[in-house]
Parts: C-alpha cells; structure tokens; sequence
C-alpha cells in the first residue's frame, strides 16, 4: 500500500543529511515501544531487522531496509480496548515518542487519540497506526487541510489508505465534498471545522470574517458542512445543541472543554465536559487539562466521571 511507502521512506532517511532529524523520533518510537505493555495483546511490533518477520499470530509483518513497516492488522487480529470514547484526548506533545509514553501513562483510562499539526514532523502518523494497530485505539487525524478540491481530494485520499477513524478538514462546502471524494471507499470520517474554538467575534472580524453573530455563523457553518456531505462537525459545545437540532445533524465533536477551574489557554469558546455531553456532543477532546497534568491518568478519570 502507498501508506506502507510513505512510511518506509521516512524511516529510511538517515541517508539523506538534512532529514536525519525527522527520522530520529521514529526510531525512538520504536526503541520506545519495545520497553512498554500497554493494554493490549503481546504483538511482534516493528523494530527493523532487516528480514522477514513474523507475528506472534504467525502473520508475515514483512522485513524492510533500516527502517519499519506500517503495519494494517485484519480487525479480528487486535485487541480492540472497550473504553468510553466520548473522551478524546489530544496528544500535543512534541513528537511520537512522547505521544507513546503520555498514552501509555493513561493506559486503559483513554480509548481515543487525536494527533495534529503539532506532531506532522515528529512521527504523527507513526503514533497513529503504532495507537491503533498495536494498542487498540481509535484515532482523530487533526490536519485542517483546506486548498482547492483537487488537492484536498488526492490529500485525503492518501491518509484514507491510513486505519484511521477520523479527519479533519475546514467547514467550507467545496473542502468538505473535496474530502468526501478522498475518502470514498474508506471508514474514515470526515469532520469539518466551522469556527475555531479560540476565536471570537473581534477575531473573526481581524480575519474579515462575515458581520453577525458568531454563534449563528457556526451554526450555519455546520449546516452547511453537513449537506456538503461532513460525517461530523467541529464546534464549541455552546453551539453544540443548535447544530444538533440541525435537520440531517451528524457527529458532533467538541474542542473548547475545560473541567471547572482548569486553565483556558488560548479557548475562548469553552464548557465543562459534562456540559458539552448535555448539549448533545458525541465527543470532547480535550488536550492541556490532561496531558499537562501532574497525573495524567487521574485527570482523564476525572473528566469521564463527569461524564457518567
Ligand atoms: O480541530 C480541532 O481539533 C480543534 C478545533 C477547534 O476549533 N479548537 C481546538 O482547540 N481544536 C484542537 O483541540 C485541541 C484542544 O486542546 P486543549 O485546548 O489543550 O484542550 C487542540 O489540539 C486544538 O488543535
């Protein structure tokens, strides 16, 4: 498969000087994982040997040249882990190998990851099938990809090839109908952006957003993103019951959530977990609260105690 490619070629850049760097925190990852035991069945995982290897289930992981292979395990080959995945938690942590250690710190209490921007360059879509292939894990690619539809389409067609559950892209319908088209054919769903939860109405206005109400534009965002087909949208959970009283409403998913007294950032939109839940939201994600805890696990538990 291309995604086998892409990150064989990756892994295979030590040759080329300037990309030394980028290959360095996958190999960590790997070196990494060898030393950890998640939740999850007791796999052969990836390290490169540079022969043929086999799984523990007999499985042909194939061999690859100094470097590792991505791998797509049949469903009934992983040991998917039955959690609450309202909770989505962001891992915005600097590179793969620190996104494997705070996921293995939050063990069995965290089901669903979304890995973004923040991680392009240090092995995000490494983590995301090691998260999901070895471990389990749902996982929510937060790319925002927006461009002309042809160049959106042949994107989101190539991380289609990647197991993974969730996309996103911006809101705008021509995005959304582009990203649909990529993903024809694959699970993966797409959820388009309406207004970031950061921003506000004077935000909106520095960027000459349309005049009015915010709250209105998201809503007539998310409208509009879902008859451009979006499997789901992303909002703050103050618009989240008005997008779901939306006729053909879809999945609803919440950034801009803050347990009572935890620090906002840079969120400006924002609502307690339970809060969001109330409003109709499917899942919250949520990132600082949790992965800058003192105790990450006890964090997380926290926040889906809120939601029981
Ligand atoms: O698409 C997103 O995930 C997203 C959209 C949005 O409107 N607001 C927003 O905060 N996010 C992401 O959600 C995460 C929120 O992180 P925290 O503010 O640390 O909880 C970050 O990874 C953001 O990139």
């Amino acid at each position: 498969m291309l995604g086998h490619h892409a990150l064989l070629v990756l892994a295979d850049r030590d040759g080329l000087g300037g990309l030394q760097e980028a290959a360095r925190p996958f190999r960590e990852l790997f070196h990494v994982h060898r030393q950890y035991s998640f939740c999850k069945a007791p796999v052969l995982v990836a390290p490169c040997c540079g022969t043929p290897r086999s799984g523990s289930d007999g499985s042909d992981l194939g061999g690859s040249r100094g470097g590792f292979k991505h791998v797509i395990r049949p469903a009934e080959q992983r040991r998917e882990c039955v959690m609450d995945d309202r909770l989505i938690v962001a891992l915005d942590v600097p590179n793969a190998v620190a996104g494997l250690d705070l996921a293995g710190r939050l063990g069995d209490a965290v089901g669903f990851y979304k890995i973004g921007l923040g991680m392009l360059t240090g092995g995000g879509l490494a983590l995301a099938n090691e998260l999901k292939q070895e471990h389990g894990k749902r996982i929510f690619l937060d790319m925002k990809l927006f461009d002309i539809g042809a160049t959106v389409e042949a994107a989101v067609r190539g991380l289609a090839q990647f197991d993974l559950d969730f996309l996103t892209v911006h809101g705008d319908p021509h995005v959304v109908a582009a990203a649909k088209q990529g993903a024809a054919g694959s699970n993966l769903k797409i959820l388009g952006v309406t207004i970031l939860t950061s921003l506000d109405r004077a935000d909106l206005d520095a960027g000459m957003m349309q005049a009015g109400d915010l709250h209105q534009i998201t809503v007539e965002r998310a409208a509009r993103a879902f008859e451009a087909g979006a499997d789901g949208i992303i909002c703050s959970p103050r618009e989240a019951a008005d997008i779901r009283a939306l006729p053909g409403s879809r999945l609803i998913v919440t950034p801009g959530v803050r347990p009572a007294g935890s620090a906002l950032g840079d969120q400006k939109r924002v609502e307690t977990p339970a809060s969001a839940i109330a409003a109709g939201v499917d899942h919250i994600v949520v990132g600082r609260p949790v992965w800058q805890a003192a105790d990450p696990r006890a964090a997380a538990q926290a926040i889906l105690a809120e939601l029981a």
